[in-house]
């Protein structure tokens, strides 16, 4: 009988409802709502996307660390009114504590930096590429997890930081064939919206509120975040100054109204210059209305987006000069982004940039009767000794064997038969010349 069912249909994609396990015990075979499994080929395509994520942060000088995906709940308890904080996936473990699966990865960092205190010298580059998890309502069908590639650099107050991350996004982005024309990267600052809050003299414990709910600009109706930044106690006037500035696309623009001794104008003018210098002026531009949704960024923020704006914010990131002291620990400037590992494949694809991820195997052993299992164990072993990538195959018609070495792309076919073995040789197809000729057992590499 059969244990486990696939019950729902067989085009399931991410989301749809799978039923529950039926109640005679047979166990539903797809994953949990919002989540995925990674079959051998989508494995394939992460692997090579991962590998992108290290290769860049390489090249960039981070260093990788890692931090459990479970963490307390209190490290995620802020009061702005996040998406990402009304959605923890949240739970209470068998020792009564307030746990989480994370939502994101800074505030982990945060505390391992708070952790290694003095331990660690400034300027810190660290990397991670974790799973991120949120708990949405069953009603809308989005994933529930995702993995996200962070970079993050503690210690450096001034913007050539955020000039670093942003070389490292267009680093990655040329690496897989992606360019300026395909995307961009939205850069302002929180401190243009500090500033007009100030204008207006609206109370500084308002300013992360205001910033989660301007983020929705383009998202929600205007009206829907005037009534929003209404309701948060902003007067109609600080409403449309807010909304008037937030529409400005020119840095000069700003200029006029924020005044050139202004702070935002001053670091954007500083980003812009390095920008030059670094090579990928074309990759930026100026936009006020990047505010982001995180409630701790307090500096230059920046968003990539695709040209055509089909899709949803390819990666997103920010200063965060007060996020320590949230923690009860003394301030540490730092600014990181995080790159997540969905809009980016839907890019790809539609660019047609995805790459091949057939499967590649250097060589088939093949024993051509059961008595030469053996020897054909040995050679497959000292050729995985030398470094070769070996399926040993048996039991199977040589014509089968003949199309899986095909179907995995196998450079070298090595059939191993009696009237050769008994000369001490073995017959070597090369796949991709057909060419085949015997070779002493022994001088196989
Ligand atoms: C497109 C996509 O999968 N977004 C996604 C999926 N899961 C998440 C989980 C936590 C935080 C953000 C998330 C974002």
């Amino acid at each position: 009988r059969l244990l486990f069912s696939s019950a729902s249909s067989s085009t399931l994609t991410h989301g749809e409802d799978a039923p529950p396990a039926q109640s005679d015990g047979v166990v539903d075979v797809n994953p949990p709502r919002g989540t995925r499994d990674f079959p051998p080929e989508d494995m394939r395509l992460r692997t090579w996307l991962f590998d992108q994520f290290r290769e860049v942060s390489r090249l960039m000088a981070f260093e990788e660390v890692d931090f459990p995906v479970l963490e307390s709940e209190a490290l995620f308890i802020r009061k702005a009114g996040e998406e990402i904080t009304q959605q923890l996936y949240n739970f209470e473990d068998k020792g009564g504590r307030r746990v989480v699966l994370r939502p994101e990865i800074t505030p982990s960092l945060a505390r391992l930096v708070i952790k290694q205190g003095k331990s660690v010298s400034l300027p810190l580059k660290w990397f991670t590429i974790g799973q991120c998890w949120r708990y949405e309502r069953m009603t809308r069908g989005r994933r529930r997890e995702h993995y996200q590639w962070n970079m993050d650099i503690f210690g450096v107050p001034k913007v050539r930081a955020e000039a670093e991350l942003l070389q490292a996004i267009v680093l990655f982005f040329e690496r897989i064939g992606i360019t300026s024309t395909d995307v961009g990267i939205r850069v302002s600052s929180r401190k243009v919206l500090q500033a007009v809050l100030n204008m207006y003299s609206v109370p500084e414990h308002l300013f992360a509120a205001v910033c989660v709910i301007v983020d929705k600009l383009g998202k929600l109706s205007r009206d829907e975040i005037e009534r929003e930044l209404i309701s948060t106690g902003l007067s109609s006037e600080a409403v449309q100054g807010i909304i008037e500035v937030l529409s400005l696309k020119s840095l000069s623009k700003l200029e006029e109204v924020l005044g050139p001794q202004d702070g935002a104008v001053a670091d954007l003018k500083k980003l812009f210059s390095f920008a030059e210098q670094y090579g990928y002026a074309d990759w930026i531009c100026f936009d006020a209305s990047v505010v982001r949704g995180l409630a701790y960024y307090t500096g230059i923020v920046f968003e990539g987006f695709d040209r055509e704006g089909q899709l949803r914010a390819i990666c997103g990131g920010g200063r965060y000069d007060r996020l320590l002291s949230t923690f009860g620990s003394e301030d540490i400037p730092a600014c990181g982004f995080g790159f997540g590992d969905a809009v980016i494949v839907e890019l790809l694809k539609e660019k047609g940039l995805l790459p091949d991820m057939s499967r590649q195997i250097d060589d088939i052993v093949f024993p051509l009767d059961e008595a030469l299992e053996g020897p054909a164990s040995n050679i497959a072993s000292s050729l995985r000794k030398k470094g070769r990538a070996v399926d040993l195959v048996e039991d199977k018609r040589l014509k089968w064997v003949f199309k899986h070495a095909e179907r995995i792309n196998a450079s070298r076919l090595i059939l191993v038969g009696s009237s050769e073995w008994e000369r001490g040789m073995v017959r070597v197809k090369i796949l991709s010349t057909r060419e085949e000729f015997e070779v002493k057992a022994g001088e196989l590499e």
